[in-house]
């Protein structure tokens, strides 16, 4: 703990924000190191590894603490469905005493422990709007507007910046036809704690992802009347096999055969474990379980316990909804209507990059890194999800949850510091201090 905060004293940003920047009366900041947009679980991996590295940064964070996600918008029953040792970010473990899930709770126990330990201090309440490199002064200027000061916009200026703003920033919500008509409360899963207060209550989960599936087994548990809405397939796996888990079962196939083998393996131990999942309505997609999630990002349920109250009827899978009819009722596309107290849309998220990242076309249309979708070539061999042009890092956007994550991390700061103290061995530059005027500011 102390050597990271000798390091952090050494890079001279370990005190409060104020002191990291130099704010000139044009409203930007000269900032020393990257500048890093996103304090999750990527964004504090990556602060942490240059940490590691002896290479200041500054944290762009729009929400007012570390990890947003895990803390403003996730349900209370929330646990990793990976095992820990897949969730650890770099450097710093689970304590030994957390379960093998953990908990949202146990989580962001470690998080906030993992942010002191490293002094990572981020700048709250500062929302990225705009990041364009400025090729004349080879210099990504990032604009962040913070609510808190009347929605004073502040340039900040870098020759890297680390976009880690997560796969999950916004919600995706469809909008339903007469959606404005419905009389009871619509929510994104996002907004939903527990099942508590719909006791008694017929609610509409609409989406049977990981969120949809897990809404509607802490409904039922909670005396509530959960149906789910399916419009397309998808894949449901039992998150243990053979007393381990899934996840790591596949992780060690994955060393020795090709993907296609390894999801026909899982699928026929799901169909041993779980029965099949479409005689009860949920059709399996005709990619496989990891192939899918590799090619699209769409991730398999891990099933906790869903499962079987599907089986048992106690969740009731409906079709694709067409229209809100007014009052409390509602049409699915097979022409069928019910009345619903409340419906819960968990129909997941999206990245924002696209909104704020002005440079070409470097991110695709729905927020993924463009050099993630393309094959490695040898033309394009030095191309990857994690590292984009003119000193441009990508971190937690490779599609593998918290090891991905972690993993881009690493390379990231590791390729920073790289540039970081070669800067510094040719006199300075931008490990001392980075010159602009203030007139191409
Ligand atoms: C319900 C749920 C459960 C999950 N469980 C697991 C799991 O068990 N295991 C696993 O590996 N993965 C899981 N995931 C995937 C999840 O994406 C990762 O766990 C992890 O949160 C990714 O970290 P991140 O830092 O990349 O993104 P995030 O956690 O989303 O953090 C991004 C941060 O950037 C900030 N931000 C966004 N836009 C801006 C902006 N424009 N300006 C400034 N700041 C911005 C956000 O406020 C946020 O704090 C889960 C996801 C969800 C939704
Ligand atoms: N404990 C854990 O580890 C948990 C992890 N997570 C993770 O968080 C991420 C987000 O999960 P989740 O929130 O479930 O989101 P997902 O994106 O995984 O699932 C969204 C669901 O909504 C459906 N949907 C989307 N749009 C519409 C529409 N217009 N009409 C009908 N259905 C629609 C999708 O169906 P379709 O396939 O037809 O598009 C899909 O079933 C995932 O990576 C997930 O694994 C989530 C919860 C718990
Ligand atoms: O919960 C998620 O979606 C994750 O990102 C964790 C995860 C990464 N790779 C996977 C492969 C199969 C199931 C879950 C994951």
């Amino acid at each position: 703990m102390q050597e990271e905060q000798a390091a952090a004293d050494a890079a001279g940003n370990s005190s409060p924000p104020s002191h990291q920047e130099q704010e000139s009366s044009g409203g930007c900041c000269l900032v020393r190191g990257p500048i890093i947009v996103g304090a999750g679980p990527s964004g504090l991996a990556v602060a942490a590894t240059l940490r590691r590295h002896a290479v200041p940064f500054t944290v762009l964070e729009r929400s007012d603490g570390i990890a947003d996600l895990w803390t403003n918008r996730t349900y209370d029953r929330l646990r990793l469905h990976l095992p820990k040792v897949f969730c650890e970010l770099p450097h710093v473990g689970f304590p030994a005493d957390f379960p093998t899930y953990p908990s949202k709770h146990d989580f962001l126990r470690y998080l906030r422990s993992y942010a002191a330990r490293f002094a990572v201090s981020p700048l709250f309440g500062r929302t990225v709007t705009r990041a364009r490199f400025d090729a004349a002064a080879s210099l990504w200027r990032v604009t962040a507007v913070s609510a808190a000061d009347g929605g004073r916009a502040t340039e900040y200026a870098s020759p890297w910046l680390v976009v880690a703003s997560g796969e999950n920033a916004e919600v995706v919500e469809p909008k339903v036809k007469g959606r404005e008509r419905f009389a009871g409360e619509a929510l994104h899963s996002s907004a939903y704690r527990s099942g508590e207060r719909f006791k008694g209550r017929r609610v509409l989960v609409v989406g049977c992802g990981n969120s949809g599936m897990e809404m509607c087994l802490d409904l039922c548990e909670l005396g509530a009347m959960p149906f789910m809405s399916v419009r397309s397939g998808v894949h449901v796996l039992p998150r243990e096999m053979f007393g381990t888990s899934t996840f790591g079962v596949a992780m060690k196939l994955l060393k020795w055969l090709p993907i296609k083998l390894v999801d026909r393996f899982l699928l026929l131990v799901a169909k041993m474990v779980l029965g099949d999942t479409e005689r009860h309505g949920l059709r399996r997609p005709k990619l496989g379980p990891l192939e899918i999630k590799k090619i699209t990002g769409k991730s398999p349920v891990l099933d906790v316990g869903a499962w079987s109250l599907i089986k048992s009827g106690n969740i009731k899978i409906v079709p694709e909804v067409e229209s809100f009819t007014g009052g409390s009722g509602v049409r699915f596309v097979d022409g069928n209507e019910m009345a619903f107290d409340a419906v819960i849309f968990a129909t997941g998220y999206r990245s924002n990059v696209p909104s704020w990242l002005k440079d070409g076309d470097l991110f695709t249309e729905d927020g993924k890194p463009r050099a993630a979708q393309e094959p490695t070539t040898s033309s394009n061999s030095s191309c990857c999800s994690w590292r984009g042009p003119n000193g441009l890092y990508c971190v937690g956007f490779s599609g593998r949850g918290l090891l991905g994550a972690g993993a881009d991390a690493l390379r990231a700061a590791a390729d920073i510091a790289g540039r970081w103290q070669a800067a510094a061995a040719a006199g300075g530059g931008a490990s001392s201090k980075i010159s602009i005027s203030s007139a191409s500011v």
